[in-house]
């Protein structure tokens, strides 16, 4: 499958160069209002090809090189400066997709939409408002990072692969996210069972570390080195992975909701799962009532914020 990225920055360089490795796509093609970087991180990336599985071509160009994609990574706008929400960069955003979507769609009308830029809920919402898609076709990387990240946490404090640890993050991707920690298990097994099992129970001090390592994380990241990439990078072709092999692999990510915890028409990330279609069912997961509490919370911090944009 041919996969076109837009905007070859950090995230976008990363997705590129993490397709490129794990073979999902056969061609990459890469656009930037900046058309020496797209350029150049093609070169830069297919010069990586050799040492992969595949032998994916990668090129760059205009909008036009997209023609055929059947996935658009949507990685285009500016990212967070120290000090800086995920939300705060809204309106900038919205007005970089404003010129953005259209032009992918004439280039790419039957590609599936990938959105990663931030605030990637909102931006979620406004690309299947501007494209037209059904929200099954805009799929927002969502928490598909921060369930990465808890899962990497919980294994580390566990002494084992984070692969045999299962649990999602839901809601927005950002400060109200909810990590459910309720459904948590590890192979088969509730993780209190487990934890107990092997002497690293779940303290109230180890779930508030995690808690935050989870929900701080880019802060913490963008501080050291200005963005985060490789996580997402990597998040980004699981996705495409999924879409392309047709896999219905279930992952944490973002699409156009019609309720949630009371809350209407609102994108937000839940396990949902992805094949050659796009999103072809949503997994409502059992929460406790706090959690279930928080996921409303999340949503309706969502919805007030698509209503400010009005969309
Ligand atoms: N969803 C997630 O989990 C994550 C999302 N992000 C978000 O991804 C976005 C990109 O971040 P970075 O790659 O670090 O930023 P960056 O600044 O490195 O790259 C952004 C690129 O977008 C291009 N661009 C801007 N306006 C454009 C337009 N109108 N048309 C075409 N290209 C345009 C710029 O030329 C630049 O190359 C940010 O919004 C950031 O917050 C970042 C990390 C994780
Ligand atoms: C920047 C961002 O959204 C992240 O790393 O989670």
């Amino acid at each position: 499958m041919k996969v076109g990225i837009v905007g070859a920055g950090m995230v976008g360089s990363a997705a590129g160069y993490a397709l490129a490795l794990n073979g999902a796509a056969s061609r990459i093609a890469i656009v930037d209002r900046n058309r020496d970087l797209a350029v150049a991180q093609a070169q830069d990336i297919a010069h990586a090809v050799p040492f992969a599985h595949a032998a994916t071509t990668v090129e760059a160009g205009d909008y036009d090189v997209l023609q055929d994609a059947g996935v658009v990574i949507l990685a285009a706008g500016v990212g967070q400066k120290p000090g800086e929400s995920r939300l705060d960069l809204l309106a900038r955003n919205a007005e970089v997709f404003a010129q953005v979507i259209g032009a992918v769609r004439a280039a790419a009308p039957q590609a599936i939409l990938l959105v990663a830029t931030n605030p990637v809920d909102v931006m979620t919402h406004v690309t299947t408002r501007l494209s037209g898609l059904a929200p099954g076709r805009v799929i927002g990387s969502g928490t598909i990072l921060d369930t990465a990240r808890f899962r990497s946490l919980l294994a580390g404090h566990l002494g084992l692969a984070p692969h045999s640890v299962h649990g999602y993050v839901l809601g927005e991707h950002g400060d109200s996210e909810v990590l459910a920690w309720s459904s948590a298990r590890v192979g088969s097994e509730p993780l209190a069972s487990v934890a107990a099992q092997l002497g690293a129970a779940i303290t109230g001090e180890v779930r508030a570390r995690i808690d935050d390592g989870v929900r701080r994380a880019a802060y913490r990241i963008i501080a050291g080195k200005s963005a985060t990439n490789y996580g997402i990078g990597a998040g980004l072709a699981r996705i495409v992975r999924a879409i392309a092999q047709d896999e219905r692999a279930v992952l944490s990510v973002s699409m156009c909701t019609d309720e949630i915890a009371g809350v209407r028409d609102v994108a937000l990330s839940l396990p949902r799962v992805l094949g050659a279609e796009g999103i072809g069912a949503t997994l409502v997961p059992e929460l406790n009532p706090e959690e279930t509490a928080a996921l409303a919370a999340s949503a309706g911090l969502l919805r007030e914020t698509a209503d400010a944009l009005a969309i």
